[in-house]
């Protein structure tokens, strides 16, 4: 009898095992953000990203309790001080709106993570230096850590949120890590990358275009997604948060840098053509961007693009296509960083050229370092491959900008490439100096009986220099080399100057120097 009652119980339940399963996970999905309940959210890095990120979601939801936390000291006791560790507009006012009410920051990573509903991860990425797809790869090293220490020491459900730009299929691994030795706790990977950008990150958090969210197509999966959901929707409105799989979302973040750059890199190979034939740059970025199909969006000509972001991003991009045997979409990316690199030393060999083929001794004032305006940030600035290349020919460099340190500078200047990203260089460093660089504190200071100057980041102050006055005070002839296309060239030759514009018509003194590679 009992086995009778037991096969119509399996039969049953076998015809509806779908639901039971579907039962399970709804119960099993982290119990996040459930009435009655506030939310607590912990973010692992307290960076250019999870600093500001974490400040916008505290000023958004007063009823939800954010701390952010890093391992590095220093940091954390700038965030609660009154000398942030990023510069950024208008990020010191939110901070200060929601520091000590709901927002916090702390050393202590394993006792808030413990305690958190939803923990962002929110580390460093950088490229390998070492070892199996150095130079290309993603480091992992750091995010591996903070996953393996949230397994450790959690005490309750948890939703995890890739913050933190990865590779596609990392939330995989991440998973792996988690539920190994789960101890009975429920976790849900989420994908949700940050499109911020620098020196604009309040007003991009404030109103982003879009806010992404990637998921498991599970119900627990779908229920992590609506908590996190939740937490946009205080300000961000609906049709702004789109929610895909988990792969499509850590994937969208490489394409649109990978995106992004590339349309610099179109823009900055015409504007070797443009040279080269008399057209002008501007020109024609406006008269392509009038085109509603392109937009008139990054189109912008420079010196070359820069930033932790882009290229980084872009080699992570080309190593997955190489390891899923797609080289030809490899090489394709690839040429976005060669041009990059060629814009770069294009620049270099102008200025080396028109200045009689040498810079040896001579000094050149470099106005800017930062990768752009209204950033202190120089990681992969084009300032740090266009100084190399001027001290490689043994100028003397003199420079200025208005948020960098001369510590900074020469920091960046003496370190190797792809060793910036990572942790032991937060550090102070031993106090190498490169002896031909100087750092001053004014515009006036740095072109002082320089021979030449170039400017390599667009800060609006020096649209608005006394040009005359630095003209007067330069050695002659005057070079002006503007690597942002930000000065009125007209207005400088005037007054004397020879002056270089990325893209534009040449400067007869340049036309007639010798070819530039
Ligand atoms: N900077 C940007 O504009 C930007 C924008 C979008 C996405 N991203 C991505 O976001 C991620 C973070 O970038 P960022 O610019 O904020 O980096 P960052 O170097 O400024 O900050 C990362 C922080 O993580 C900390 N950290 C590393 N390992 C840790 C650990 N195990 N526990 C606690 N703290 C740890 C570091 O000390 C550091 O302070 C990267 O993946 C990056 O690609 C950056
Ligand atoms: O027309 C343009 C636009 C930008 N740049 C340069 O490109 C670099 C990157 O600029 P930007 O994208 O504004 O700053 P990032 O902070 O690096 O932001 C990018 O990288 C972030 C990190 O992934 C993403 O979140 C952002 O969406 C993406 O714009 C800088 O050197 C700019 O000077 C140009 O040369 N020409």
């Amino acid at each position: 009898m009992d086995g009778g009652i037991c096969l119509v119980c399996l039969a049953w339940y076998e015809e509806n095992a779908e639901w039971f399963v579907w039962i399970g996970q709804v119960l099993a999905a982290p119990k996040v953000g459930t009435k009655n309940k506030m939310v607590k959210i912990c973010c692992i890095g307290a960076g250019y990203v999870g600093g500001p990120t974490m400040a916008v979601i505290a000023l958004k939801c007063p009823s939800i309790e954010v701390v952010v936390v890093d391992i590095s000291v220093s940091r954390i006791n700038a965030w609660n001080s009154d000398q942030l560790p990023i510069y950024e507009p208008g990020l010191e006012d939110v901070v200060k709106q929601c520091r000590g009410r709901n927002l916090f920051f702390s050393t202590d990573v394993e006792k808030h993570v413990a305690k958190a509903d939803i923990v962002f991860v929110s580390v460093n990425t950088p490229t390998k230096t070492q070892g199996l797809g150095a130079g290309k790869a993603a480091d992992l090293t750091y995010w591996e850590s903070a996953a393996r220490m949230v397994a450790d020491v959690s005490t309750c459900d948890k939703i995890v949120v890739e913050k933190s730009t990865v590779p596609v299929k990392t939330a995989e691994a991440i998973e792996r890590i988690l539920t190994h030795n789960s101890k009975g706790i429920n976790y849900q990977i989420l994908s949700n990358p940050e499109f911020l950008a620098e020196g604009t990150a309040i007003q991009d958090l404030l109103h982003p275009d879009r806010v992404l969210i990637g998921g498991r197509e599970t119900p627990g999966g779908q229920k992590a997604i609506q908590a996190l959901k939740d937490v946009y929707a205080h300000w961000v409105p609906e049709d702004r948060i789109i929610t895909t799989n988990l792969w499509s979302a850590e994937l969208s973040k490489l394409a649109a840098n990978a995106f992004l750059a590339q349309r610099i890199s179109s823009v900055n190979a015409m504007s070797a053509l443009c040279e080269a034939t008399g057209a002008d740059v501007t020109e024609v970025s406006y008269a392509v961007g009038k085109d509603t199909r392109i937009g008139p969006k990054f189109l912008n000509a420079s010196v070359g693009f820069g930033g932790s972001c882009f290229q980084k991003d872009i080699l992570n991009l080309v190593y997955i296509c190489e390891c899923n045997g797609l080289s030809e979409v490899a090489e394709y990316w690839k040429q976005v960083i060669k041009v990059n690199d060629y814009q770069k030393n294009r620049f270099v060999n102008r200025v080396v050229s028109s200045m009689f083929n040498t810079v040896s001794n001579k000094k050149i004032a470099i106005l800017g370092f930062a990768f752009k305006k209204d950033t202190g940030d120089t990681r992969e600035t084009p300032a740090i491959d266009v100084c190399k290349g001027l001290l490689g020919d043994k100028a003397r460099l003199s420079i200025y900008d208005p948020q960098v340190t001369e510590d900074q500078i020469q920091r960046d200047l003496t370190m190797n490439k792809f060793d910036w990203d990572h942790p032991i260089h937060l550090q102070p460093m031993s106090p190498t100096t490169v002896k031909q660089v100087s750092v001053v504190w004014n515009a006036y200071d740095a072109t002082k009986d320089a021979h030449g100057l170039c400017i390599l980041t667009e800060w609006d102050e020096f649209k608005k220099l006394d040009y005359q006055r630095i003209y007067d005070n330069m050695q002659k002839p005057a070079f002006a080399f503007d690597g942002r296309n930000v000065v009125d060239a007209d207005k400088l030759r005037e007054i004397g100057f020879i002056v270089y514009s990325i893209g534009k018509p040449l400067d007869p003194w340049l036309k007639d120097m010798p070819a530039v590679a």
